[in-house]
């Protein structure tokens, strides 16, 4: 049957069309499959660097550009332009196969010799610099990796990251994804490792037929067989997410069973919670599975719809999505702990606190409730200690105060107490549910669910993770586990071993961030200069080749002398960004406290500009939000405001650094990672506000070494 691929630069263009004009492709291309080469009126060009590419009537104006082979009569619909546009882009393009993945490139070349010969210019120029970007790469690599001689050639020629950024238009996308990968410090053998995994024909001859070719091209090339499949894929052309994957991406979300837990992680806005929706949407395809049988389950309730909408846009087919249950991990928690306990209440943060002081007082103990409320979390609850023993023995690694043997049996009678308190108010901890939902579950005969997917793990205490360990029976693809520990929030460290999930071998790391410009990601990490990350799996965490797939405008940063004159420059800030058009609800304002929040919101009203706050998700207008609900959202415009000495880091989230300085650090990363994730929200603009003395974090951006 007749292939027809559409390449991925199609969809903006298509996406821009008059709804007429639009109609008219659709018309064109409809019934592609029945007609033959004549029956779509194919036109050659004179001139033609590729006498493949062909244009295709669509109105008096605007034309087609398709690639038509012969060989097995496929078809790639490359662009739609106005008439003389289209001949004159058509005219200088040519089709050419990359020699790891065997798939389609798509190349101009007559820019790319003007480039070359820009650079080459450049590069002769006496104050060029002597160095040159690829210096420690050799021909004998970049041939490996995929770099044919022509972009090679070109390659040789650029001394930076900035003159590589500028040929993106040029160099074919995975060429470009190998030099960009090596500029961001991966070694060729690093960038080949992934390649081999991704494009198991590397090593092959290329015998493809040009259908093939264009199955082998999943990051740049849709493939559909009839008129239906195409127009789905068109229906909404600006997500283009729902359709073209990165061949990382692909490979991790259409794996083959994985022999047990599975895990993606990578830097913010690397496609994570995408490669969680198309994961669950392949599980689901089994027409064996019964209804709500795979659950895909976050951290928050907002996230949770968050990831239900996006779901309901990509799963399209009303049974399939049918055996997706996308819920809030402590929804799931109280469902289980309800059925065997009944309806708990939960006791507040402020009452927990006050507990804590009081039995303190009471045991003679000299500890602040902070210091007990995180022990009897990360350490009794985390290990679901019960006795005196067991406490005296626990791991307390990672927390940071050593406590003599001692002071241990003291420190325990007050959790003892504190925990006997609760018994006597029949109040409970999301952290107890959890644990009590766990218990509840194994004790039941059946698991629930056959497949559980996580997105947003880093910040997962170990009872929501025996929890989720307990909703599947270990087995093929049970669970699924996507995050990032550069962005943990919370103090949840945990590692993944010892709660019995092994993903060793099952780990996969993502590198290219679809969501912000080169700009606004080498700013917010700059923040995180220094920092030390766990990975959950008791090794470190890195960014190690982490990079963006678009250029933007830099980040802006500015300090005021007062709170007043803050709030006002952000309220002229957002006013700035509806005037040039951004859609309120594309605009995101964002503090440490609520407070400042607030305040920002009250600027807001006076000036007339609507807003809501981030988590009410019937919510219109500016949205407004701690940092802390910025996770896992995103924003074409980020004003993070308050990043004052004082507020950021918060003084009240520190342990005291005296009394415990390991702990005080922990504080100290958990405040810097909230300030990354607020600052990596932002896809376009990001502006960066404080009054007073700017935070001590911001040191790297404002001071560069
Ligand atoms: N293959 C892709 N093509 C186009 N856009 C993509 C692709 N993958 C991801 N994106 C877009 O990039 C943005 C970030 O994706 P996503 O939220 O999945 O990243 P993440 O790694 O989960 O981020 P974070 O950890 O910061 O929450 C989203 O707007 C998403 O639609």
């Amino acid at each position: 049957m007749t292939a027809l691929g559409v390449h991925r630069d199609f969809f903006p263009q298509y996406a821009k069309l008059e709804k007429p004009v639009r109609d008219r492709v659709d018309e064109v291309f409809d019934k592609f499959e029945h007609h033959t080469h004549a029956g779509l009126h194919l036109e050659k060009i004179t001139g033609a660097h590729d006498p493949d590419i062909r244009t295709i009537r669509i109105t008096k104006f605007w034309r087609g550009v398709v690639v038509r082979n012969d060989g097995d009569g496929g078809y790639l619909l490359l662009a739609v332009l106005p008439h003389d546009k289209a001949i004159e882009w058509a005219r200088n393009r040519r089709v050419t196969r990359n020699k790891v993945s065997k798939g389609i490139e798509v190349r101009n070349d007559v820019a790319l010799a003007t480039a070359t010969n820009s650079f080459r210019r450049l590069d002769s120029a006496p104050s060029a610099p002597t160095t040159k970007l690829f210096d420690d790469i050799s021909d004998a690599d970049l041939t490996r990796l995929g770099i044919d001689d022509e972009i090679r050639t070109l390659c040789r020629l650029l001394h930076d990251v900035d003159q590589l950024d500028a040929l993106r238009a040029l160099i074919p996308e995975l060429q470009y994804d190998v030099l960009t990968g090596l500029a961001a410090g991966m070694t060729p053998e690093a960038v080949w490792q992934e390649l081999a995994q991704n494009f198991p024909h590397a090593t092959e001859d290329d015998d493809a037929s040009f259908t093939d070719a264009m199955l082998r091209s999943q990051g740049h090339i849709v493939v559909v067989h009839d008129s239906d499949e195409l127009a789905e894929v068109l229906e909404r052309p600006f997500d283009l997410w729902r359709v073209f994957l990165h061949p990382t991406q692909r490979r991790i979300a259409a794996h083959a069973p994985y022999k047990g837990p599975a895990r993606v992680t990578g830097g913010a806005g690397t496609g994570k919670t995408v490669v969680a929706l198309h994961r669950a949407h392949h599980l689901a395809r089994n027409p064996e599975l019964p209804e709500k049988s795979i659950l895909l389950t976050t951290f928050t309730k907002n996230l949770a719809k968050e990831l239900a909408r996006n779901l309901d846009m990509l799963v399209t087919d009303a049974v399939i999505r049918a055996r997706i249950d996308v819920q809030h991990v402590d929804v799931i928690a109280h469902r289980y702990y309800r059925s065997v306990h009944g309806q708990p209440t939960i006791i507040d943060d402020s009452d927990r606190r006050a507990h804590w002081r009081n039995l303190a007082v009471e045991h003679g103990l000299d500890q602040p409730d902070t210091f007990l409320d995180q022990e009897w979390r990360q350490v009794v609850l985390a290990q679901r200690i019960t006795t005196a023993e067991e406490y005296r023995a626990a791991d307390r690694r990672g927390r940071g105060l050593a406590i003599r043997p001692a002071a241990k049996d003291q420190v325990w009678a007050v959790i003892e107490s504190f925990q006997h308190v609760l018994q006597e108010e029949d109040r409970c901890t999301f952290d107890m549910i959890a644990d009590g939902a766990a218990d509840a579950l194994r004790d039941g005969a059946e698991s629930p669910y056959q497949h559980v997917i996580i997105d947003e793990a880093q910040d997962l205490h170990p009872s929501r993770w025996r929890l989720l360990r307990a909703l599947v029976p270990p087995r093929p693809d049970d669970l699924f586990i996507a995050g990032d520990t550069h962005q943990r929030i919370y103090d949840s460290k945990v590692s993944l071993r010892q709660l019995g999930i092994h993903v060793t071998g099952r780990s996969s790391t993502l590198r290219i961030n679809y969501r912000t410009s080169r700009e606004i990601l080498l700013w917010s990490t700059a923040l995180l200069l220094g920092e030390r990350v766990d990975d959950m799996d008791e090794g470190e965490a890195h960014l190690v080749g982490y990079r963006s797939s678009f250029r933007g405008d830099p980040p802006e940063s500015q300090g005021f002398p007062d709170k007043q004159s803050e709030i006002a420059a952000v309220v002229a800030q957002v006013r700035n960004w509806l005037d040039q058009e951004f859609p309120a609800d594309t605009i995101g304002v964002t503090a440490r406290t609520v407070q400042f929040g607030k305040a920002v919101g009250a600027a807001l009203t006076e000036a007339g500009i609507e807003h809501s706050p981030l988590d009410d998700s019937d919510g219109s207008g500016v949205r407004i939000g701690t940092m802390h609900k910025m996770k896992g959202l995103e924003f074409r415009c980020v004003a993070v405001a308050d990043v004052s000495d004082g507020s950021v880091p918060q003084p009240n989230a520190l342990t005291d650094a005296e009394r415990d300085p390991q702990q005080h650090q922990q504080d100290l990363q958990s405040e810097r990672n909230l300030l990354f994730v607020a600052c990596t929200r932002a896809r376009e603009h990001l502006w960066v506000s404080w009054h007073g003395e700017p935070s001590r974090f911001l040191s790297p951006v404002l001071n560069p070494a």
